[in-house]
């Protein structure tokens, strides 16, 4: 599976923590990440990671191009309730794309943790089947 990794800076140490946690589980999926939530996670929990540019500059956008083209299929992103982001309506819109296009997203360690499980359960191969329907022109 496809899954974006996305932390706010005062989130930074959390994500890194899941990581670690749940790297037995992660190493066995692409990961994508905005830019300097990329590089913690693979200086701190040696995941590859596939970085875009910092979320600021741009990051939840790239993302967001990836949910609207059915190339991602899962999001953790822990965001920062209590801190303004200069980029605010950049997170809205991927947030509103995980919506528009059925995309599990986890904004915080609680629902993550939830959400890691169930990737490991295999609760997650509808996303498989939907996309191979795609490819096949069946919109379902
Ligand atoms: O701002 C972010 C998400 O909105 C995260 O970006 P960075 O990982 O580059 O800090």
């Amino acid at each position: 599976m496809n899954i974006a990794l996305i932390a706010h800076d005062k989130k930074k140490q959390e994500i890194l923590h899941f990581t670690i946690a749940y790297k037995h589980i992660l190493k066995n999926h692409q990961l994508f990440a905005t830019g300097t939530t990329g590089g913690k996670i693979t200086d701190g929990a040696g995941l590859a990671v596939h970085r875009f540019q910092s979320g600021p500059l741009g990051g939840d956008q790239q993302i967001g191009a990836k949910i609207a083209n059915n190339e991602m299929d899962a999001i953790i992103f822990f965001r920062d309730p209590l801190t303004a982001q200069p980029h605010e309506p950049d997170v809205s819109a991927l947030m509103r794309l995980c919506d528009v296009h059925l995309i599990p997203l986890a904004t915080n360690p609680a629902a993550a943790e939830i959400m890691i499980q169930a990737l490991a359960r295999g609760d997650f191969e509808w996303r498989q089947i939907l996309k191979h329907n795609r490819q096949e022109g069946k919109n379902i």
